[in-house]
């Protein structure tokens, strides 16, 4: 049987009493990808980050391998980038890993980590020479770190180039094959497309369906 590795039940979430996300309820299948997509706004971000556990749900349930992500004590195998991503300046992308990997119980090797997300071989690079995409990745990598089998990525491929966002997802794709989970949001209806499932936000609201759906129809 499938087994649902992320359950959010009736989810409504916000900030400082303004509800963002409304009544929202989906389940992302073990070893697959779940896209949210929405515009500006509609509340993508608020839900990712309740679903990871760094935000307190209004009402609803959500549960993430079983555990609520929120409750204090629960350890999840699992990884999160927001949008910002990390800056490394003065460090080599194995230094980089190296030090998340001492603050890492059970630690994926630094090897492991940059094959991965498809990084081998750039490992004695400097951060600051790396682009947009390669940075991502590095990111990626420091979310595995922990061999987590769950991901919650905000925008990852948003603002690279169109080759770089294509690798990306073939990464994700690979990345779930091997059994991790991934949430994801996005504003791309193409990206969404990729997905196995899509969740569309609109105003708070969640409609789920399966891809590929028609998202804009006139
Ligand atoms: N820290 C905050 N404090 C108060 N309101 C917030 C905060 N963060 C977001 N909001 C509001 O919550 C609603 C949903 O925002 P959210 O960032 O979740 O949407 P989003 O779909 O991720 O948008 P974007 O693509 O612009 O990041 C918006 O009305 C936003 O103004």
């Amino acid at each position: 049987m499938t087994r649902q590795v992320i359950e959010v039940h009736e989810l409504t979430a916000g900030h400082g009493g303004a509800e963002a996300v409304r009544g929202a309820s989906f389940t992302v299948a073990q070893g697959t990808v779940y896209a949210l997509l929405g515009r500006y706004g509609s509340g993508k971000t608020t839900l990712l980050e309740t679903v990871a556990g760094y935000r307190r749900p209004m009402s609803g349930t959500v549960r993430v391998a079983g555990v609520d992500p929120y409750a204090p004590g629960e350890t999840l195998r699992m990884g999160t980038v927001w949008r910002e991503g990390g800056l490394f300046p003065g460090l080599t992308v194995a230094e980089v890993v190296d030090t998340w990997r001492r603050w890492t119980l059970d630690p994926l090797t630094r090897e492991e980590a940059l094959e991965r997300v498809g990084l081998q071989g750039k490992a004695g690079a400097r951060f600051e020479r790396l682009g947009a995409g390669d940075r991502r990745r590095l990111d990626l990598a420091l979310a595995l770190v922990g061999r987590s089998d769950v991901l919650f990525l905000d925008e990852p491929t948003a603002g690279l180039p169109r080759e770089d966002a294509r690798r990306i997802r073939a990464t994700l794709r690979e990345l779930a094959s091997g059994g991790v989970t991934v949430l994801l949001t996005t504003r791309d209806p193409d990206e969404a497309c990729g997905a196995d499932r899509i969740g569309v936000l609109n105003d708070g609201r969640l409609a789920t369906g399966r891809a590929p759906i028609r998202l804009y129809a006139a």
